[in-house]
């Protein structure tokens, strides 16, 4: 039978954004405390926002997620809680669990809207989640957390973005080739967070993308019948500009391509599970901007969102971990050549920076049981 035991909870794990004008400040304030981005870059990201009536479309996007593992979860006749928490906006983490807790629940499987292993997308919501157990257990509230591998390399994620893909150029209605290449794209990080990321793992944050990219193409050129030149991307940049970031950017990758011939671009935000506001500013507006100039027509792939091979991938990696929790060895299906990730995380994995143990406790790592005792 499909059971979740010992987990008696699944919290979806988030980013979060603003709902409202009044929101904006706020949230970005509880974004960039204490990481030294400069007041301008807050107020031109802020725009970004209240040119879309102050609302990121975050937050609606994580509730039909919700919903769909809800029904998949149930499905597959596993009944337990499925909460949602952010860390940076409203419903917070330490609420979400501090609910979780007094409806019952004491081990709480987590699935972070992230697919890839870097500080932004696996330390620090650790970080976040040692935090709520610390405030939770100051209230006399224990629970144990525990966190699915990441999964950007996981079948169903894959599959997704394959569908996706195929469909930009369904809709661009060019076939791929020099002419009409594909860009996949992702959040840019500092180049610091990105050596980083490859410590005491199979890959870094930028070699998980192009593992993921490779399979990506190369089973959309199958499905439309020619080979795919592609490359990778970054967007939303932030920082000062005397700090390097991975690159190139997005519309520097449009230019550039389009100065060597190409007439049409399909863009692939695979660094993305969702529509949120990097992909409705930074491509959708910034970066078609871009093409727009060039006179290139611009095909945007879709994100997986709750593509039912994604929330379904997403399922078997919930069941794959609890099953490993009860000491079986599940299968742990992946494609590309990185295989699958750790479940739990050695206490060195995905600093800010290389070498640099901030102090910061992390939960779901080796050393982390200190901070579970109940
Ligand atoms: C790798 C990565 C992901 C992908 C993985 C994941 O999904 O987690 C991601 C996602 C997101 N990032 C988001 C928003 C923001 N990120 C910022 C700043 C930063 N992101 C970074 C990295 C990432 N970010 C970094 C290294 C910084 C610099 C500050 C720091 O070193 O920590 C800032 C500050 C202003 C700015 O500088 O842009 C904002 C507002 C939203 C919400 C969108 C919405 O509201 O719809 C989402 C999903
Ligand atoms: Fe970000």
């Amino acid at each position: 039978m499909t059971d979740l035991n010992p987990y008696d909870a699944v919290l979806l794990l988030s980013f979060g954004g603003p709902e409202k004008p009044e929101d904006v400040v706020p949230f970005l304030r509880n974004v960039t405390a204490g990481r030294g981005i400069p007041d301008s870059r807050l107020e031109e990201v802020g725009e970004h926002y209240y040119a879309f009536g102050g609302r990121s479309p975050i937050n609606d996007q994580n509730r039909a997620l919700l919903a769909a593992l809800r029904a998949e979860l149930a499905e597959r006749g596993v009944t337990v809680p499925v909460a949602w928490g952010n860390r940076n906006w409203d419903p917070y983490l330490t609420d979400s669990l501090r609910e979780l807790h007094d409806a019952g629940a004491r081990r709480v499987l987590t699935l972070v809207t992230s697919a890839y292993a870097s500080y932004s997308g696996c330390r620090q919501y650790r970080e976040d989640i040692a935090a709520a157990l610390g405030t939770l257990a100051e209230e006399g509230r224990y629970l144990e957390v525990d966190k699915i591998r990441p999964y950007f390399n996981a079948p169903g994620f894959v599959e997704a973005n394959v569908d996706a893909v195929v469909g930009a150029y369904e809709r661009l209605g060019v076939p791929p080739s020099p002419d009409a290449p594909l860009v996949f794209v992702t959040h840019s990080i500092p180049t610091t967070m990105e050596v980083a990321s490859g410590v005491g793992n199979p890959a870094s944050y930028s070699g998980q993308h192009l593992d993921v990219a490779a399979v990506v193409a190369s089973r959309a050129a199958e499905r439309l019948g020619a080979s795919i030149p592609w490359e990778l991307a970054y967007c939303s940049r932030s920082g000062t500009p005397f700090t390097p970031w991975t690159e190139p950017d997005v519309g520097r990758s449009v230019t550039a391509l389009h100065a060597g011939g190409a007439r049409h671009v399909v863009l692939a935000p695979i660094g993305f599970i969702s529509d949120h506001m990097e992909v409705i500013y930074d491509l959708d507006t910034e970066a078609r901007e871009v093409a727009d100039e060039l006179g290139m027509p611009m095909e945007r792939a879709a994100t997986a969102g709750t593509h039912p091979a994604f929330v379904s991938g997403l399922v078997d990696l919930l069941l794959e971990r609890a099953g490993s929790d009860r000491g079986e060895v599940p299968e742990r299906p992946t494609v590309g050549v990185l295989g699958p990730w750790h479940d739990v995380c050695p206490s060195g994995c995905c600093y800010r920076q290389a070498g640099v143990d901030s102090g910061v406790p992390a939960a779901c790592e080796r050393s982390d049981a200190m901070l579970t005792v109940a």
